[in-house]
């Protein structure tokens, strides 16, 4: 039976567990597939070393057995803070206006999947899947290609993919893009990125694209296709009914005395559209003065890769945004944003979301978003909350029931608000039933066995068959 060797930017073991990333879906996801499929989890311990020595540390943690390498400032300057998070995912964001495009940060970025090819060789062996995950691994795959490696390698990407007129901005972006055509399958979050690289490959390659989304590339068959990411229904629902859920739920009710609470959950991140959200409860409560004494706005925002410039630009606009609106709105027994600037354990967030009214969750842009997913999750099927929902968020694709928005629109987002206020408990159960559909039935089990199946190369072999 084949092993599942996951390979990921970072990894979330104790030794990275104070690292900001350790809270991303990502993490959250790959802890759970890992935990079914024997296997190891390869990627950057989230440490920097002096000088990069390529020495494995090997832990077993929960079921899930890990290998990390440290890296060296300057590899986490030009691959980390540089390519991946100051070039690609603005680019893949559609923020072409923050995107930067540094020699420096290219070279570092291919050095880094360099040494994650060279250090991850000798973990694979001959009947391995290995699953490559996100924008800052994409030529890892054909790396290990060219070190001999001959295993099905798969990649999913968590993040949107761009449209081609924006992608085509990138210096190299065709060595890029070829370079992940030595994959065999290349997942998507979504049918509108799948579509966006589709394009991208049939206009600015040439390249023929089958009528099932497969390509045809010097001599090989790429699979491309979408695979929704979901979350861990059960042990989320699970940790929903701990200790921890409920004393974090009768902490938030006692606290709001009465009001009505919206939350966001979300890592201080430009998009997940913050101060669009910020604005649009502060048009709330200026055009609904009788309600704005009954409602509160509870933002946790952890920061997030905190030595990029335009991520110490948002949170300071973010600051002034808060001091500005809770300054025009609060009285001597009230403010109206609860402005969190730390992460929570995700039962204590369970905890936080079934006490919420409505959850706010309004990206620019995103991947996925398994935020939107657990706020559903969290509810009382009999007195469920809203969710309002960005239309530009991957789950908007799959959660056709939520209060959709344009984040953009100020004037909808609050209208919206105020709609999810005033809905009658028939119409938030009825909505609340086919969410929770969605969310229980297309979770990370799913998710992970459609992927896995895939990969292997045989759709039709039961999900968990390559597990040992
Ligand atoms: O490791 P960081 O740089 O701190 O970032 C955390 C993660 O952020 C991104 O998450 C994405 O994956 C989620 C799960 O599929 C998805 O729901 C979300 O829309 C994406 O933004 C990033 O893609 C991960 O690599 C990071 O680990
Ligand atoms: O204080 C926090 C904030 C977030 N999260 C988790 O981080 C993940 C965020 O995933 P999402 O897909 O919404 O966005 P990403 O951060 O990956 O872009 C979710 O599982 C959250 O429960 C958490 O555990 N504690």
């Amino acid at each position: 039976m084949s092993r599942l060797i996951v390979i990921s930017n970072r990894v979330s073991v104790p030794k990275a567990a104070g690292a900001a990333g350790a809270q991303g879906g990502l993490a959250v996801a790959l802890n759970s597939a890992l935990r079914e499929h024997r296997g190891i989890w390869f990627g950057w311990s989230g440490q920097e070393t002096e000088e990069f020595t390529g020495h494995l540390d090997m832990q077993r943690n929960n079921g899930v057995t890990t290998a990390t390498i440290d890296l060296e400032p300057q590899d986490i300057d030009e691959y980390y803070n540089g390519y991946a998070n100051r070039t690609l995912w603005p680019l893949f964001h559609y923020r072409i206006d923050l995107t930067e495009y540094d020699r420096n940060f290219g070279e570092g970025y291919e050095r880094v999947n360099a040494r994650f090819a060279d250090s991850v060789l000798p973990l694979i062996e001959p009947d391995d899947l290995v699953w490559v995950h996100d924008y800052h691994l994409l030529p890892l795959g054909s790396m290990l290609r060219q070190k001999g490696v001959k295993n099905r390698i798969g990649l999913f990407l968590h993040t949107p993919w761009p449209p081609a007129r924006l992608l085509v901005s990138l210096p190299f972006h065709e060595r890029l893009v070829s370079s992940m055509l030595e994959y065999d399958v290349i997942g998507f979050q979504t049918a509108e990125w799948l579509g966006s690289f589709l394009h991208y490959v049939d206009k600015e390659m040439g390249l023929d694209v089958n009528e099932d989304g497969s390509i045809d590339y010097n001599g090989r068959r790429i699979v491309a296709r979408a695979f929704p990411i979901g979350v861990d229904y059960k042990e989320f629902v699970e940790g929903g009914q701990s200790e921890e859920a409920k004393d974090a739920y009768d902490h938030l009710k006692a606290s709001v005395r009465g009001r009505k609470v919206l939350i966001g959950v979300d890592r201080l991140d430009y998009s997940k559209g913050l101060g669009e959200r910020f604005e649009s409860f502060n048009r709330f409560l200026a055009d609904n003065p009788d309600q704005a004494a009954n409602v509160v706005l509870l933002q946790i925002a952890p920061p997030s890769r905190g030595d990029v410039a335009s991520y110490q630009q948002i949170r300071e606009d973010l600051e002034r945004k808060t001091g500005h609106i809770n300054g025009a709105h609060a009285d001597v027994a009230f403010v109206p944003i609860r402005y969190v600037n730390r992460g929570y354990p995700r039962r204590q967030l369970a905890g936080f979301y079934r006490a919420a009214d409505i959850g706010l969750v309004t990206p620019l842009r995103d991947g996925m978003n398994l935020v939107a997913k657990e706020y559903v999750a969290a509810q009382d099927a009999e007195d469920p909350g809203v969710l309002i929902l960005s239309q530009f968020a991957g789950a908007a694709l799959q959660l056709t029931d939520a209060l959709q928005v344009n984040p953009h629109s100020i004037e909808h987002v609050s209208e919206t608000i105020k709609r999810a206020l005033e809905m009658p408990v028939a119409e938030r159960r009825r909505r609340h039933e086919k969410l929770l559909a969605s969310v229980r039935d297309e979770d990370v089990v799913h998710w992970r066995d459609e992927f896995v199946k895939t990969l292997f190369g045989k759709q039709d072999v039961e999900a968990g068959e390559t597990a040992a």
